[in-house]
Protein backbone atom coordinates (compact mmCIF):
# COMPACT_ATOMS: atom_id res chain seq x y z
CA UNK A 1 0.00 0.00 0.00
CA UNK A 2 1.34 3.19 -0.66
CA UNK A 3 1.29 5.85 1.57
CA UNK A 4 -1.52 7.58 0.52
CA UNK A 5 -3.69 4.85 0.67
CA UNK A 6 -2.94 3.51 3.89
CA UNK A 7 -3.69 6.86 5.50
CA UNK A 8 -7.19 6.92 3.83
CA UNK A 9 -7.68 3.62 5.05
CA UNK A 10 -6.52 4.82 8.41
CA UNK A 11 -9.48 7.30 8.77
CA UNK A 12 -12.45 5.71 10.10
CA UNK A 13 -10.39 4.71 12.71
CA UNK A 14 -8.48 7.57 13.35
CA UNK A 15 -11.78 9.33 13.76
CA UNK A 16 -12.93 6.80 16.14
CA UNK A 17 -10.38 7.44 18.66
CA UNK A 18 -9.74 11.19 17.68
CA UNK A 19 -10.08 12.98 21.58
CA UNK A 20 -10.53 9.35 23.19
CA UNK A 21 -8.54 8.20 25.67
CA UNK A 22 -6.08 4.92 25.52
CA UNK A 23 -4.05 4.11 28.31
CA UNK A 24 -0.82 2.15 27.12
CA UNK A 25 0.82 -0.14 29.85
CA UNK A 26 4.40 -0.44 28.81
CA UNK A 27 5.76 -3.81 30.60
CA UNK A 28 9.54 -3.37 31.63
CA UNK A 29 10.14 -6.98 29.74
CA UNK A 30 9.10 -5.52 26.49
CA UNK A 31 11.35 -2.50 27.19
CA UNK A 32 14.67 -4.00 27.22
CA UNK A 33 15.93 -4.01 23.74
CA UNK A 34 16.44 -0.36 22.75
CA UNK A 35 15.48 -0.54 18.74
CA UNK A 36 11.89 -2.40 19.94
CA UNK A 37 11.34 0.66 22.54
CA UNK A 38 12.30 3.34 20.17
CA UNK A 39 9.32 2.14 17.67
CA UNK A 40 7.09 1.64 20.01
CA UNK A 41 7.58 5.21 21.65
CA UNK A 42 7.14 6.17 18.17
CA UNK A 43 3.92 4.71 17.67
CA UNK A 44 3.06 6.35 20.83
CA UNK A 45 3.85 9.60 19.54
CA UNK A 46 2.45 9.23 16.31
CA UNK A 47 -1.08 8.73 18.09
CA UNK A 48 -0.76 11.61 19.92
CA UNK A 49 0.16 13.28 16.88
CA UNK A 50 -3.61 11.90 15.67
CA UNK A 51 -5.54 14.07 18.80
CA UNK A 52 -5.94 10.78 20.69
CA UNK A 53 -5.61 11.10 23.97
CA UNK A 54 -2.41 8.67 25.02
CA UNK A 55 -1.88 8.22 28.56
CA UNK A 56 1.77 5.98 29.23
CA UNK A 57 1.54 3.56 32.52
CA UNK A 58 5.07 2.03 32.72
CA UNK A 59 6.28 -1.13 34.60
CA UNK A 60 10.61 -1.95 35.21
CA UNK A 61 10.21 -5.09 36.93
CA UNK A 62 14.19 -5.88 35.00
CA UNK A 63 15.24 -2.10 35.86
CA UNK A 64 14.47 -2.49 39.48
CA UNK A 65 16.06 -6.54 39.54
CA UNK A 66 19.08 -4.17 38.18
CA UNK A 67 19.14 -2.07 40.90
CA UNK A 68 18.90 -4.15 43.94
CA UNK A 69 21.28 -6.43 42.53
CA UNK A 70 23.76 -3.68 42.50
CA UNK A 71 22.95 -3.06 46.53
CA UNK A 72 23.69 -6.95 46.53
CA UNK A 73 20.00 -7.12 47.21
CA UNK A 74 17.75 -10.26 46.16
CA UNK A 75 14.81 -9.89 44.25
CA UNK A 76 12.21 -12.72 45.53
CA UNK A 77 8.61 -12.80 44.04
CA UNK A 78 5.41 -14.07 45.64
CA UNK A 79 2.45 -14.63 43.32
CA UNK A 80 3.94 -12.61 40.40
CA UNK A 81 4.73 -9.46 43.55
CA UNK A 82 8.21 -8.23 44.49
CA UNK A 83 8.82 -8.97 47.95
CA UNK A 84 9.22 -5.29 49.27
CA UNK A 85 11.36 -4.21 52.43
CA UNK A 86 11.73 -0.64 52.99
CA UNK A 87 15.06 -0.35 51.25
CA UNK A 88 13.66 -2.38 48.18
CA UNK A 89 10.53 0.11 47.83
CA UNK A 90 12.94 3.31 47.83
CA UNK A 91 15.12 1.74 45.48
CA UNK A 92 12.10 0.34 43.25
CA UNK A 93 11.19 3.86 43.11
CA UNK A 94 15.01 4.85 42.17
CA UNK A 95 14.68 2.73 38.94
CA UNK A 96 11.30 3.21 38.02
CA UNK A 97 10.60 6.58 38.91
CA UNK A 98 14.22 7.90 38.21
CA UNK A 99 15.91 5.77 35.23
CA UNK A 100 13.03 4.09 33.64
CA UNK A 101 10.77 7.32 33.56
CA UNK A 102 13.19 10.02 32.68
CA UNK A 103 14.64 7.99 29.92
CA UNK A 104 11.19 7.15 28.10
CA UNK A 105 10.42 10.95 28.59
CA UNK A 106 13.68 11.37 27.18
CA UNK A 107 13.32 9.21 24.28
CA UNK A 108 9.83 10.84 23.35
CA UNK A 109 11.60 13.96 23.45
CA UNK A 110 14.51 12.68 21.46
CA UNK A 111 11.89 11.74 18.51
CA UNK A 112 10.46 15.29 18.48
CA UNK A 113 7.57 14.32 20.88
CA UNK A 114 6.76 16.26 24.53
CA UNK A 115 6.34 14.33 27.65
CA UNK A 116 5.92 14.32 31.20
CA UNK A 117 7.13 12.19 33.52
CA UNK A 118 5.39 11.65 37.02
CA UNK A 119 5.05 9.31 40.03
CA UNK A 120 2.60 7.86 41.71
CA UNK A 121 3.98 10.31 44.88
CA UNK A 122 3.21 13.21 42.41
CA UNK A 123 0.32 14.91 43.67
CA UNK A 124 -0.50 12.27 45.44
CA UNK A 125 -1.93 10.34 42.44
CA UNK A 126 -1.21 6.66 43.65
CA UNK A 127 -2.63 6.41 47.63
CA UNK A 128 -2.55 2.76 48.98
CA UNK A 129 -2.18 0.88 51.72
CA UNK A 130 -0.10 -1.38 52.91
CA UNK A 131 -1.63 -4.97 51.17
CA UNK A 132 0.30 -7.71 53.22
CA UNK A 133 2.56 -8.24 55.93
CA UNK A 134 4.00 -10.95 53.78
CA UNK A 135 4.90 -8.56 50.79
CA UNK A 136 6.09 -5.54 53.21
CA UNK A 137 5.71 -2.62 51.39
CA UNK A 138 3.79 -3.27 48.80
CA UNK A 139 0.48 -1.26 48.30
CA UNK A 140 -2.68 -2.17 47.54
CA UNK A 141 -4.77 1.13 45.72
CA UNK A 142 -7.00 3.03 47.80
CA UNK A 143 -7.71 5.98 45.54
CA UNK A 144 -6.32 7.59 42.16
CA UNK A 145 -6.28 11.05 41.75
CA UNK A 146 -6.74 11.28 38.27
CA UNK A 147 -6.67 15.38 38.08
CA UNK A 148 -2.79 16.00 37.48
CA UNK A 149 -2.87 13.03 34.03
CA UNK A 150 -6.46 14.79 33.03
CA UNK A 151 -4.37 17.79 32.89
CA UNK A 152 -0.93 16.97 31.58
CA UNK A 153 -3.27 15.28 28.57
CA UNK A 154 -4.95 17.75 27.84
CA UNK A 155 -1.59 19.92 26.56
CA UNK A 156 1.01 18.63 24.10
CA UNK A 157 2.45 16.43 26.19
CA UNK A 158 2.04 12.54 26.53
CA UNK A 159 2.11 11.43 30.42
CA UNK A 160 4.34 9.13 31.67
CA UNK A 161 3.49 7.53 34.75
CA UNK A 162 5.76 6.17 37.22
CA UNK A 163 3.45 3.52 39.02
CA UNK A 164 4.88 4.11 42.95
CA UNK A 165 2.79 4.89 45.80
CA UNK A 166 2.35 6.98 48.76
CA UNK A 167 0.00 5.81 51.89
CA UNK A 168 -1.34 8.78 54.41
CA UNK A 169 1.80 8.95 56.29
CA UNK A 170 4.00 9.77 53.86
CA UNK A 171 5.57 5.93 52.72
CA UNK A 172 6.56 5.27 49.91
CA UNK A 173 5.09 1.65 48.69
CA UNK A 174 6.12 -0.50 45.69
CA UNK A 175 2.62 -1.15 43.57
CA UNK A 176 3.03 -3.59 40.71
CA UNK A 177 2.30 -1.36 37.38
CA UNK A 178 -0.37 -3.25 36.17
CA UNK A 179 -2.30 -3.11 39.16
CA UNK A 180 -1.81 0.70 38.67
CA UNK A 181 -2.81 0.74 35.03
CA UNK A 182 -5.94 -0.85 35.09
CA UNK A 183 -6.91 1.18 38.13
CA UNK A 184 -5.83 4.38 36.19
CA UNK A 185 -7.82 3.44 32.52
CA UNK A 186 -10.67 2.18 35.03
CA UNK A 187 -10.68 5.73 36.41
CA UNK A 188 -10.04 7.99 33.46
CA UNK A 189 -12.74 5.73 31.32
CA UNK A 190 -10.40 5.08 28.71
CA UNK A 191 -11.74 4.08 25.40
CA UNK A 192 -9.13 1.43 25.03
CA UNK A 193 -6.57 -0.19 27.79
CA UNK A 194 -3.46 -2.20 26.22
CA UNK A 195 -0.93 -3.50 27.78
CA UNK A 196 2.54 -4.10 25.97
CA UNK A 197 4.54 -7.03 27.53
CA UNK A 198 7.20 -9.83 25.84
CA UNK A 199 4.64 -12.22 24.96
CA UNK A 200 2.04 -12.71 22.37
CA UNK A 201 -0.68 -12.51 24.80
CA UNK A 202 -2.62 -14.91 26.83
CA UNK A 203 -1.97 -18.57 26.62
CA UNK A 204 -4.15 -21.32 27.95
CA UNK A 205 -1.50 -23.65 28.24
CA UNK A 206 2.00 -21.20 28.06
CA UNK A 207 4.21 -21.93 25.79
CA UNK A 208 2.15 -24.10 23.68
CA UNK A 209 1.40 -22.09 20.60
CA UNK A 210 -1.83 -23.98 19.78
CA UNK A 211 -3.20 -22.93 23.04
CA UNK A 212 -3.10 -18.95 22.40
CA UNK A 213 -6.30 -17.43 23.27
CA UNK A 214 -7.41 -14.89 20.93
CA UNK A 215 -10.97 -13.42 23.22
CA UNK A 216 -11.30 -14.28 26.69
CA UNK A 217 -14.03 -13.87 29.35
CA UNK A 218 -13.75 -12.74 33.24
CA UNK A 219 -15.36 -16.03 33.63
CA UNK A 220 -12.65 -18.06 31.59
CA UNK A 221 -10.43 -16.27 32.99
CA UNK A 222 -11.09 -17.70 36.60
CA UNK A 223 -11.13 -21.15 35.35
CA UNK A 224 -7.78 -20.85 33.79
CA UNK A 225 -6.33 -18.78 36.78
CA UNK A 226 -7.79 -22.47 38.69
CA UNK A 227 -5.65 -24.65 36.15
CA UNK A 228 -1.98 -23.25 37.36
CA UNK A 229 -1.17 -22.76 33.82
CA UNK A 230 -0.91 -18.78 34.45
CA UNK A 231 2.35 -18.10 36.22
CA UNK A 232 4.23 -15.37 37.61
CA UNK A 233 3.90 -11.75 36.16
CA UNK A 234 0.57 -12.94 34.34
CA UNK A 235 -1.26 -13.52 37.02
CA UNK A 236 -1.35 -9.85 38.66
CA UNK A 237 -1.85 -8.72 35.04
CA UNK A 238 -5.16 -10.68 34.90
CA UNK A 239 -6.39 -9.85 38.62
CA UNK A 240 -5.49 -6.66 37.71
CA UNK A 241 -7.75 -6.21 34.56
CA UNK A 242 -10.59 -8.21 35.76
CA UNK A 243 -10.75 -5.38 39.41
CA UNK A 244 -11.16 -2.63 36.67
CA UNK A 245 -14.06 -4.29 34.20
CA UNK A 246 -15.66 -4.76 37.23
CA UNK A 247 -15.32 -1.30 38.30
CA UNK A 248 -15.37 0.50 34.57
CA UNK A 249 -13.40 -0.45 32.43
CA UNK A 250 -15.02 -2.41 29.38
CA UNK A 251 -12.00 -4.29 27.78
CA UNK A 252 -8.38 -4.51 27.55
CA UNK A 253 -6.31 -6.15 25.58
CA UNK A 254 -2.61 -7.73 26.17
CA UNK A 255 -0.34 -7.13 22.99
CA UNK A 256 3.42 -8.20 22.23
CA UNK A 257 5.29 -5.11 22.49
CA UNK A 258 7.99 -7.08 20.50
CA UNK A 259 5.88 -6.87 17.47
CA UNK A 260 6.70 -4.06 15.31
CA UNK A 261 3.84 -1.32 15.12
CA UNK A 262 1.88 -3.76 17.22
CA UNK A 263 0.23 -0.29 18.59
CA UNK A 264 -1.00 0.86 15.06
CA UNK A 265 -1.65 -2.49 13.95
CA UNK A 266 -4.14 -3.25 16.65
CA UNK A 267 -5.88 0.36 16.83
CA UNK A 268 -5.94 0.87 12.95
CA UNK A 269 -6.74 -2.36 11.40
CA UNK A 270 -9.68 -4.69 12.60
CA UNK A 271 -7.42 -7.98 12.74
CA UNK A 272 -6.79 -8.54 16.86
CA UNK A 273 -3.18 -9.03 16.81
CA UNK A 274 -2.97 -9.93 20.86
CA UNK A 275 -5.75 -11.35 23.44
CA UNK A 276 -9.00 -9.41 23.61
CA UNK A 277 -10.24 -9.78 27.51
CA UNK A 278 -13.96 -8.61 27.81
CA UNK A 279 -16.57 -8.99 30.26
N1 LIG B 1 -0.65 -18.45 30.48
C1 LIG B 1 0.24 -17.51 30.17
N2 LIG B 1 0.14 -16.85 28.99
C2 LIG B 1 1.03 -15.88 28.66
N3 LIG B 1 2.09 -15.52 29.44
C3 LIG B 1 2.24 -16.16 30.62
C4 LIG B 1 1.32 -17.18 31.03
N4 LIG B 1 1.73 -17.63 32.26
C5 LIG B 1 2.82 -16.93 32.59
N5 LIG B 1 3.16 -16.04 31.63
C6 LIG B 1 4.31 -15.15 31.70
O1 LIG B 1 3.87 -13.82 31.95
C7 LIG B 1 4.84 -12.94 31.41
C8 LIG B 1 4.28 -11.53 31.30
O2 LIG B 1 4.13 -10.97 32.59
P1 LIG B 1 5.26 -9.97 33.18
O3 LIG B 1 6.56 -10.69 33.24
O4 LIG B 1 4.75 -9.39 34.43
O5 LIG B 1 5.34 -8.92 32.01
P2 LIG B 1 5.55 -7.34 32.03
O6 LIG B 1 6.83 -7.06 32.77
O7 LIG B 1 5.64 -7.00 30.58
O8 LIG B 1 4.36 -6.74 32.70
C9 LIG B 1 5.22 -13.58 30.09
O9 LIG B 1 6.49 -13.20 29.65
C10 LIG B 1 5.14 -15.08 30.42
O10 LIG B 1 6.42 -15.58 30.72
C1 LIG C 1 4.77 -4.98 43.78
C2 LIG C 1 5.54 -5.25 42.52
O1 LIG C 1 5.76 -6.40 42.17
N1 LIG C 1 5.95 -4.17 41.82
C3 LIG C 1 6.66 -4.25 40.59
C4 LIG C 1 6.69 -2.86 39.99
C5 LIG C 1 7.24 -2.82 38.59
C6 LIG C 1 6.39 -3.56 37.59
O2 LIG C 1 5.26 -3.96 37.83
O3 LIG C 1 6.99 -3.70 36.38
P1 LIG C 1 6.58 -4.65 35.16
O4 LIG C 1 5.33 -4.13 34.58
O5 LIG C 1 7.73 -4.52 34.23
O6 LIG C 1 6.43 -6.06 35.69
C7 LIG C 1 8.11 -4.76 40.82
O7 LIG C 1 8.69 -4.49 41.88
O8 LIG C 1 8.65 -5.39 39.91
Amino acid sequence: MNIAETLTAALPFMLKYQGQTVVIKYGGNAMTDERIKKSVLSDILLLKTMGINVVLVHGGGPAINDMLEKYGKESRFINGLRHTDEETAELALAALSGMVNKSLVRDIQRLGGEAIGISGVDGRMIEVKQLSDELGFVGEITRINTEIIERIAKTTAIPVIATAGVDKFGEFYNVNADTAASRIAGELQAERFILLSDVRGLYADFPDETSFLHEVNLFEIDNLIATGKITGGMIPKLEAIKYAMQNGLTEAVLLDGRLKNSLILELFTDEGFGTLIKK
